[in-house]
């Protein structure tokens, strides 16, 4: 039996006792003041889900249910984004965690028995609009996928050398765009811009034609570090607090003529879009696993003592235009990244890079061993060599109308840790 809260928790939830995710959410008004209200909608407030419900934390935190020595008085529930609480590091996370699975378990009073907080506190997740969790100052995409490195360089480079040389000695990176990063559910527009030339013909310019997901996750950073001040690696982990889905949304075309020799610039960051709950590393812990063996061995600098990953099940879903319900494109899993978040953050630091509260580190696309683990269509098509069918309709790359659905959740022998979904539908690009 998993742990028992007196919210009552669907079975198949991702969201029970054992997970409690943190976001940032705003109640929709409700419908009776919306015809003629000018109001201003109410402000973004930190939240937990649990089941179906979001706990409003400003509410819990204001009624003074946050005692314990480092919440006590603090303000970081009374906060437009977890900006502030997530500088305040893992012991200040843990004693919330504690805190609220304590106030959210059935044999406890406080909350259960007190139907003027419950109400004011508990509220369905249908009647909450989700927020980006913390202001995001800079967001880095990593590379850490050996089968989708191995695949890229394949089609973009050839079958020679697919995995550049320096892959197996650090986790390689670009810096992604943070102003363009979106919160589930946001329309993405198909961007326009420079595709690679075709035969003897002249770069074209237009929409893109090669419009792609990539199935990543993101971890989202803690404290962060000094300027000049590398963060240790086997002190990494203490950095990050937990994970985002994260769709790197991806124009091949655009991406495939410009990126020599800088790396990804207009090919991607016209939007990224992250799933709203952030999964702490405590409630991912059940679900520690070892991560692919690393040879030749790292410098000393990126050398773990625990050289560990997460079991986290992936997959990607698109719904077509006009389509009842989507297909799955592919199932993958969190295990197959060789480099670990803790050894990206480390690498991240290792030239005294200052990392800050809320900053987004993707892990780059994570495909697995199998034709049908891919994290993208670049891969599963082979740059449009083959199509994917949707129950009847093909795929080479998105179509305007497509939306994609990223899901996650792990599953303990009586109780899920769950991601929820990371979605976003293309859009036209404009005229
Ligand atoms: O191999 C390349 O040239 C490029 C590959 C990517 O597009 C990957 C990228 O954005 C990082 C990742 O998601 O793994
Ligand atoms: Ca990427
Ligand atoms: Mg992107």
């Amino acid at each position: 039996m998993g742990l028992k809260s007196f919210v009552e928790v669907p079975r198949e939830s991702h969201f029970p006792l054992e997970n409690l995710p943190f976001g940032v959410f705003r109640p929709k008004p409700s419908s009776a003041t919306v015809a003629g209200d000018s109001s201003p909608p109410p402000p973004p407030r930190p939240g937990v889900a649990i089941g179906d419900f979001v706990l409003d934390l400003s509410v819990i935190s204001a009624a003074g249910v946050f005692d314990g020595p480092l919440l006590k008085n603090s303000k970081c529930f009374l906060q437009p984004s977890l900006n502030m609480f997530l500088e305040m590091g893992r012991p200040a996370w843990k004693e919330a965690r504690s805190t609220i699975q304590k106030l959210l378990s059935a044999d406890e009073p406080t909350l259960r028995d007190n139907a003027s907080l419950r109400e004011m506190s508990l509220l369905p997740m249908s009647e909450v609009q989700m927020l980006l969790p913390a202001v995001i100052g800079d967001y880095t995409d990593f590379f850490s996928s050996m089968y989708h490195a191995k695949n890229c360089g394949n089609i973009f480079r050839g079958p020679e050398n697919p995995i550049p040389l320096n892959w197996f000695h650090l986790p390689i990176a670009y810096h992604g765009r943070a102003s363009s990063v979106v919160i589930s559910g946001t329309d993405i527009i198909r961007p326009r811009g420079q595709g690679h030339p075709m035969a003897n013909s002249p770069p074209y310019f237009g929409p893109s034609q090669k419009l792609d997901f990539e199935l990543e996750m993101a971890a989202i950073v803690g404290p962060g570090n000094e300027l000049g001040k590398p963060v240790d690696v086997s002190d990494a982990a203490d950095h990050i607090f937990g994970l985002v889905l994260m769709n790197d949304w991806s124009a091949r075309d655009i991406q495939a003529w410009e990126y020599v020799p800088l790396g990804p610039f207009l090919g991607k960051s016209f939007g990224t879009t992250i799933s709203p709950w952030i999964v702490t590393l405590e409630a991912l812990e059940p679900f520690v696993c070892d991560a692919p063996k690393q040879e030749p061995q790292p410098l000393s600098y990126l050398a773990e003592k625990k050289h560990v990953n997460y079991d986290i099940p992936l997959e990607v879903w698109i719904k077509p235009a006009g389509h009842e319900h989507p297909s799955i494109v592919t199932k993958s899993n969190f295990k197959h990244l060789y480099w670990t978040i803790a050894q990206q953050l480390a690498h991240h630091t290792v030239n005294g890079c200052n990392l800050r509260p809320g900053d987004l580190l993707g892990t780059g696309t994570i495909s697995g061993p199998e034709s049908e683990s891919l994290g993208c269509l670049l891969e599963l098509t082979w740059n449009a060599q083959r199509s994917l069918t949707l129950n009847g309709s093909d795929r080479k790359f998105l179509e305007d109308g497509d939306e994609v659905i990223f899901t996650a959740c792990c599953k303990g022998r009586d109780f899920n840790v769950g991601f929820g979904t990371c979605t976003g539908k293309v859009l036209p690009a404009l005229p």
